[in-house]
């Protein structure tokens, strides 16, 4: 269940983001969940670095369905797949961060490991270096329905943790509030940086 507050914590998110460079040109979208049927998610196509809350519209869990008739993101229907996965989740940000757009692709297969950074103990649950973490990566598609099926199908026979990123595209990552989120996109696109800088400097 959210709150004035927590949308207020997203539009400040948002500016973040915008500010890091994380959603040049538009690109991006962010979400927070209301309850069990709706969620808030940003209008498509605005600049999300310096979106305000009236740029937030209501839409259905369920269908995608905005009743204010404005346009949410294009990219609407994996906000909502990740509402109706993880009943936790109540955050999500999806970013284009030049790493995740650029490691997505030297990636060949549908997993991303990440392991030996103790930064990896910024996303939740996870307790050691030592563990790997996998991040799914998912072939782009301009067919969100067919996109999200694809996730869906994933998430049902693997554990689909944190986020996910689209190939050539960018980082989609939730949190059970804003906060987590943020720690969540932060301490991702900081293994992203790493995992870059080591396979440039391992190409010398
Ligand atoms: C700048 S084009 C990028 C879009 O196609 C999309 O990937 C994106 O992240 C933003 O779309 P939006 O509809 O504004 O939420
Ligand atoms: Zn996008």
């Amino acid at each position: 269940m959210t709150d004035n507050l927590q949308l207020t914590a997203l539009v400040e998110a948002c500016h973040w983001i915008g500010a890091k460079g994380w959603a040049p040109a538009t690109g991006g979208n962010m979400s927070i969940r209301q309850d069990d049927t709706w969620c808030w998610l940003s209008e498509s196509g605005k600049d999300k670095g310096s979106l305000t809350t009236a740029d937030f519209l209501q839409v259905e869990i369920a269908t995608n369905r905005a009743p204010s008739g404005r346009k949410p993101s294009a990219e609407t229907g994996l906000h909502t797949l990740v509402y109706r996965l993880f009943p936790d989740a109540n955050a999500v940000l999806h970013v284009h961060t030049v790493n995740a757009t650029v490691l997505s692709r030297l990636v060949t297969g549908p997993e991303l490991h990440i392991s030996g950074f103790e930064m990896q103990k910024s996303l939740s649950g996870q307790t050691t270096h030592l563990d790997t973490v996998p991040v799914a990566l998912f072939d782009n598609d301009q067919d969100i329905d067919a996109l999200a099926s694809r996730i869906a199908h994933y998430a049902r026979e693997r554990p689909l943790n944190y986020g996910f990123l689209l190939r050539g595209h960018g980082l989609t990552c939730w949190g059970r509030d804003v906060a987590e989120a943020r720690r969540h996109l932060e301490g991702l696109e900081f293994l992203f940086e790493c995992e870059m800088r080591l396979r440039q400097l391992e190409r010398v």
